[in-house]
């Protein structure tokens, strides 16, 4: 297991295209992720918090668009002994193999399942919360509300959902300033102008942020009626609901 520095997008007119989650990028994406997306650090570890409060014995816990695995590493810590087993799924192979060593790297009594799929296929059943953690965003916008009512059937009643989002604003003033915020925080994480705008270049099509009213519009349309962003930096919200 070797991840390593994040300067795919260091020299001109490197990795043009669209961004796509290959081993290049697994094999950074640790340190991309802490990088890019401030509070990162605090909303996986809230996420186990999450877990130790709402994990009920033998229920299901899904990672939905698992990445490298720090969600259900997380969780896994906090509910030892209580027969859980975590679901954690992603489409990306080489984000998968590398989740498989961070994993086999603890030992646990929870069972975890890798799943190499899309999470548009899944059935959730018997959960008692579902990890939503900067995954929507990468789908096509008109398969979000489907998720969301596949989400809500599979959740036990008092069952969470954290969906962790980077927002759109509809007020350009607010948009301009969180983003250049955001920007200025990753400059302060030693990316370049250049990386800066050739990864922005290559996530435009591919990351599409709804707006925190379109979030929780969709919430209430799948069956959410208690839903609250308990996280925000710049244009980042973390948000829970509970069913
Ligand atoms: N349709 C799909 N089906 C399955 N996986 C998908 C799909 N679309 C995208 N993915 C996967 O969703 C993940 C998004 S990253 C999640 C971080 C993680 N949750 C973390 O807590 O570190 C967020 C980011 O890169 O900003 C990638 O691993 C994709 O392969
Ligand atoms: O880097 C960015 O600008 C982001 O919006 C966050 C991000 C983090 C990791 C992969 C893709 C997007």
């Amino acid at each position: 297991m070797n991840s390593s520095l994040d300067n795919l997008f260091a020299q001109p007119g490197e990795h043009q295209g669209n961004f796509q989650f290959d081993s290049r990028v697994a094999g950074v994406f640790s340190d991309m992720i802490r990088r890019s997306v401030p509070g990162y650090g605090q909303i996986i570890n809230t996420i186990g918090d999450f877990a130790r409060r709402f994990a009920t014995p033998g229920s299901q816990i899904y990672d939905l668009g698992c990445s490298l695995g720090a969600a259900t590493l997380s969780i896994r810590r906090q509910i030892e002994g209580r027969g859980c087993r975590i679901i954690a799924i992603d489409n990306s192979e080489p984000m998968l193999s590398r989740c498989r060593e961070h994993l086999d790297a603890y030992v646990s009594d929870t069972q975890v399942d890798l799943q190499l799929c899309d999470i548009r296929q899944v059935k959730i059943e018997n959960a008692s919360m579902v990890v939503l953690n900067f995954t929507l965003q990468f789908l096509p916008p008109e398969d979000r509300d489907t998720l969301m009512r596949t989400i809500w059937q599979g959740l036990n009643p008092g069952g969470v959902l954290v969906l962790s989002e980077k927002l759109r604003f509809e007020d350009q003033a607010i948009q301009s300033l969180l983003d250049e915020q955001h920007l200025d925080f990753k400059r302060a994480n030693g990316y370049s102008e250049l990386e800066i705008s050739q990864k922005r270049s290559a996530i435009e099509n591919v990351l599409v942020p709804d707006t925190l009213a379109v979030h929780r519009q969709r919430l209430a349309n799948a069956g959410f009626s208690q839903v609250e962003p308990w996280f925000q930096c710049f244009n980042f919200v973390s948000m829970v609901a509970i069913k």
